[in-house]
Order: C-alpha cells, then structure tokens, then sequence
C-alpha cells in the first residue's frame, strides 16, 4: 500500500457570523490562547463550525472528492489543508510538496507577469530557479498562453488564470494536488488537457478534488466525503452511493411552463405501471417499460401537434428523447382534449433520478405551442451503483 500523504483527524473550524462578536471572540481568544484556550470545542453564541470533526487519510495514488451543497465547508477544508487558515481543532498532518489550485486567481500576483508568477508559485512550492527553468517552457506550453505569458496576470481572462494555475499546480509534479472549483471556468479542450494530466500524475500523487460536476467527480475520485453543514454526512469509497446521496438532496418536483400560445395545456401525466414510490417520485425497476399517459386540454388548436417528449438526468443533462408521434393522435374537431400513452420498453437507463421536459410543435412546421420543463420525475432502481446513464442489457460469450 502506498503512503500516506495526507492525515486528518477530527477537523474542526468554526466561524462567527457577526464582525464585531468576531473581532471580540478574537481578542478573547488571544488572552486565553496565553493560557490555553478550553473552550476550542464549544460554540459561543453566534458562532457555527464551518467544519466538523471531519478525519480522512489520504495516499499517494489516490483521489478524495469533496462534495456538498453551498456554503458545506468544502473550501474552508480546502484552505485548512492548504495552510491559509488555522484550524480550531484537530490536527492535519501533509507529506511533500503541495500544489493548491483554490481560488481563481489567487496565489498570482495581477501586477507580475505570467512567466514571473510561475518562478513566484514555483518558489512557494519549494522548487529552485534552476528547477523552475527545467520546467517553464513545459508549463507555458501546457497553458497555451506563450503569447500574453508577459503580460500582467490582471488583464488575464479567467479560464487563462486557469489555465496557468492549473499548469503550474499540476507540472510541478506535487506529492499532493488540491483543486477547488475553478476547472469549472477553463473551456472544454482545456478541462480534458487537465483530466488527462491528473490521469498522468495520479500514480504519484494524492488528490483533493473540490466540485458540484458530478461527472467529473465519478471520473476521477475514488472515494468522497459528502458534507452537510460542516459535517461529514457520507464517506468512502462508494462514489455512486455518495452522488446518489448528493442528489437526492435536490429533488425539486415542480413543472414550470416555459412557453406557451395559449392553445393546448398540460392536464395531467401519470407514469403508469410503476413498481412503488419513495418521497412521492414513481419508481421503477431498470428493465421495466416506461409508460406514460398524458391528458391535453385543447383551447384553441388549428394545427396538428406533435409531441416532443425528453429525459433528463440530475444534472439537467439530456439523456434521451421519445420520437415525436407522425400520426395525429385525435382528429382536431372532434374533441377539446388529446389523451394517449406513449411507451418505452425495456428501460435501460441506469439507477438515479429523471425528469421530463415536453414540447408540443405544429407539426407541419416545429413551430412551438407549449414548451413545459420537469413535468414529472420517476427514479430508476437497480442494485448496481453506476454513474453513466445507460446500463445495457449484455450478454457474453467465449469464442
Ligand atoms: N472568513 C470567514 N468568516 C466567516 N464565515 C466564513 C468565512 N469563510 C467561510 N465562512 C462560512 O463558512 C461556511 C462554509 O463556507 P465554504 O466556503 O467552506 O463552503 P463551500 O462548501 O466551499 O461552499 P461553495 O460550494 O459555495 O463553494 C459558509 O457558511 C461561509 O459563509
């Protein structure tokens, strides 16, 4: 087993959400830590952990994923690891180099050029001149940025301060590798330059990777700590699991109409044929058909609809679309509603949450009539924790 690189035990930090209690706390603390403050455990009023007895180990060749709503505590995590803020309590204890890539731009100084920066950040990261200039050539290359790498890291764009951060961070071939959000800002020939670098350095490297893309969590960590109010609420190495839980912290249930000319609405969808519900989301099981049953109300329709039916995942990512219908489903005159099933047999969509968006067009023409978003949410159940969207029915044999 590899080393250890990265110890925490029972993290703790806490906040004060008021300046002047803040300020006062502090004074306090300074005349207590004198004679050893007791009270580093206990939370006086208007105080409130940002981070909560939270203990992981970490080894070189492994990547740890934070995860966690808004204001969880991933980046105080992240800056106690990194050195930037003291802990109240705990103890973290960091072999090797560490290159930290937390807040956009920071760690650069705006009026210094890029080049100078990367002898700047190469220093912090204990590496010699001569080092460096093994290296720079390298690094620029990795950023793509030898045209401005002289001009002041101010006028740099975001993804191009990404892009040098990430380039310093990662070349420097660090024992340990903390990445906050910001690959979020560099544009997507540069996010996969930087998977297929982490790829590349993870053998030797421990990582901590901060994000809300959960693809891009199950693509490179392999254990996560799911964070709740400073808490550690999962931790492990079942990454499906942790998204799942991550997930079902945001179901949201509500429809909203995003068009509409007022000619047909939405009466009702029902999903037929389900095997159970949890938290009133239908349920059914990986194989089972997809059935759904809609119920249109007509007020004013001169054309021939068509109905454009959609699945997505949690991450509001298009997974798959039902073909429209070809035929009329009613003929117009004869009523003011329009009710049909559509189906789907042999659902092979993997375990996790959906959701239905609909767009009914003319269907002489796509012209748009009702444009609807989350009209309904069912879950897919298989035992197997997969991460993709599909799990496909397979069948093997030796030849
Ligand atoms: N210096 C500070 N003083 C007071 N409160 C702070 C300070 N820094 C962070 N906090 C608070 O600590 C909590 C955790 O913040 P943190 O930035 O770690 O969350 P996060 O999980 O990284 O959130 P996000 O997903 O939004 O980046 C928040 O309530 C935040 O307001």
């Amino acid at each position: 087993m590899n080393e250890v690189l990265i110890s925490v035990e029972n993290l703790s930090k806490k906040f004060c959400k008021d300046l002047k209690t803040s300020l006062w706390y502090g004074v306090k603390d300074l005349a207590s830590g004198l004679s050893g403050n007791r009270n580093e455990r206990e939370l006086r009023p208007k105080e409130f952990w940002a981070i909560k007895d939270i203990s992981f180990e970490l080894r070189r060749g492994e990547c740890l994923g934070l995860i966690g709503h808004n204001g969880a505590g991933k980046s105080t995590l992240l800056k106690i690891l990194n050195g930037l803020i003291n802990p109240d309590a705990g103890k973290v204890t960091i072999k090797g180099r560490v290159g930290a890539l937390i807040e956009l731009g920071a760690g650069f100084n705006p009026i210094l050029s890029g080049r100078e920066n990367i002898y700047n950040n190469g220093a912090i990261l204990g590496f010699t001149r001569k080092e460096i200039n093994e290296k720079i050539e390298e690094i620029i290359d990795f950023a793509e940025i030898r045209e401005f790498i002289d001009m002041p890291v101010q006028n740099y764009s975001s993804g191009m301060k990404v892009r040098l951060g990430f380039a310093v961070a990662a070349q420097m071939q660090p024992d340990v590798l903390i990445i906050d959000e910001v690959l979020a800002v560099g544009d997507l020939g540069f996010v996969l330059k930087c998977f297929k670098q982490i790829d590349t350095i993870l053998p030797k490297t421990a990582i901590v990777f901060v994000s809300h893309s959960m693809p891009m969590v199950s693509r490179i960590c392999n254990q996560i700590i799911l964070m709740d109010r400073g808490e550690s609420i999962f931790q492990g190495e079942d990454v499906g699991k942790a998204i799942d839980k991550y997930y079902t912290r945001f179901v949201d249930n509500e429809s909203n109409v995003v068009f509409t000319d007022g000619s047909i609405d939405l009466e009702d969808i029902e999903l037929l044929d389900t095997f159970g519900y949890e938290k009133n989301i239908p349920q059914l099981r990986w194989g089972d058909n997809l059935k759904l049953a809609f119920k249109f109300k007509i007020n004013s329709l001169v054309a021939i609809p068509a109905f454009h039916i959609s699945i997505f995942d949690k991450e509001q990512r298009p997974v798959a679309i039902f073909e429209p219908n070809v035929e009329e489903l009613i003929s117009l005159n004869d009523s003011d509603r329009i009710e049909f099933i559509v189906e789907h047999k042999n659902l092979q969509l993997s375990k996790g949450i959906y959701s239905i968006n609909i767009v009914v067009s003319k269907m002489a023409n796509n012209e748009p009539l009702l444009r609807m978003n989350g009209i309904a949410s069912f879950q897919v159940l298989h035992q197997t924790d997969t991460w993709p969207p599909f799990l496909l029915k397979s069948s093997y044999q030796s030849i």
